[in-house]
């Protein structure tokens, strides 16, 4: 399966996915990054890792439609399978789901539809909750409301900081998320409206929902 990926920041989970291919476990080869911020350390990791990698900036661009052709454009010559929204900070036009359908994935830090949107992290500990965690789903039109995949538990202890708690989540978004991509790659994420189920996994334990099979 070919990924195109699309990142904003740090890529540390982009950098999850190429240990797991470079490992072996991910029967994946990465067609395309796509930084949407010139200065995302993602970059660097793609240099090192010899990945095909640009920048599409927002702001060189007269409108989003503009914008998003380009990013639709640059995908579709790298002939991706799987589009994953790896920490990428934009929000998606319905256009740009419709030229991928079902084949759009993202990885989001808390338990959806708890949480949606940025800085789920602080959301959950303003709320006050005492478990949180992460989530891979499809992409819809709705802001991080897609069929979910897989979703991991995470306690949040009474001493956490945005920080401490977003560095635990990580951990699991690091395993989760090459996880799911390797279901997908696999054909076995079937979808009924909302409803996802993983062909052959296994349901109900915890904290990981379907239990993880590598990662
Ligand atoms: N149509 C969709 N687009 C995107 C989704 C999605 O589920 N559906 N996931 C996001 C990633 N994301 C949470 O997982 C997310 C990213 C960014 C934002 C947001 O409010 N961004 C602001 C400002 C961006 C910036 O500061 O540069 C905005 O775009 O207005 C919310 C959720 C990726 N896209
Ligand atoms: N709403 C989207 C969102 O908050 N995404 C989050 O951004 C971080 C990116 O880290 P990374 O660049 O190191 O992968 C990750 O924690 C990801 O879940």
């Amino acid at each position: 399966m070919k990924l195109g990926i699309l990142v904003s920041g740090r890529g540390s989970n982009l950098q999850a996915i190429v240990d797991a291919i470079e490992s072996g476990k991910l029967p994946c080869s990465i067609s395309i990054v796509i930084s949407d911020r010139e200065k995302a350390y993602a970059l660097e990791r793609c240099k090192k890792h010899h990945i095909p990698h640009v920048v599409i900036k927002r702001k060189d661009f007269g409108n989003v439609q503009d914008f998003e052709e380009e990013l639709i454009r640059s995908l579709r010559q790298a002939q991706v399978d799987l589009v994953v929204l790896a920490g990428f900070m934009r929000i998606l036009s319905a256009h740009f789901i419709r030229a991928f359908p079902m084949k759009i994935i993202n990885i989001h830090p808390s338990l959806t539809p708890a949480f949606v949107g940025k800085d789920a992290q602080k959301q959950a500990l303003e709320y006050g909750v005492r478990i949180t965690g992460c989530t891979v789903h499809l992409v819809t039109e709705e802001l991080d409301s897609g069929p979910v995949i897989v979703q991991a538990c995470v306690p949040v202890l009474p001493d956490d900081t945005e920080e401490t708690l977003s560095e635990r989540i990580l951990a699991y978004e690091h395993r989760v998320l090459p996880q799911a991509i390797r279901w997908m790659a696999e054909g076995r994420v079937k979808v009924e409206g909302r409803k996802v189920q993983v062909i052959g996994a296994k349901y109900g334990t915890l904290p990981v929902n379907p239990q993880l099979e590598v990662f």
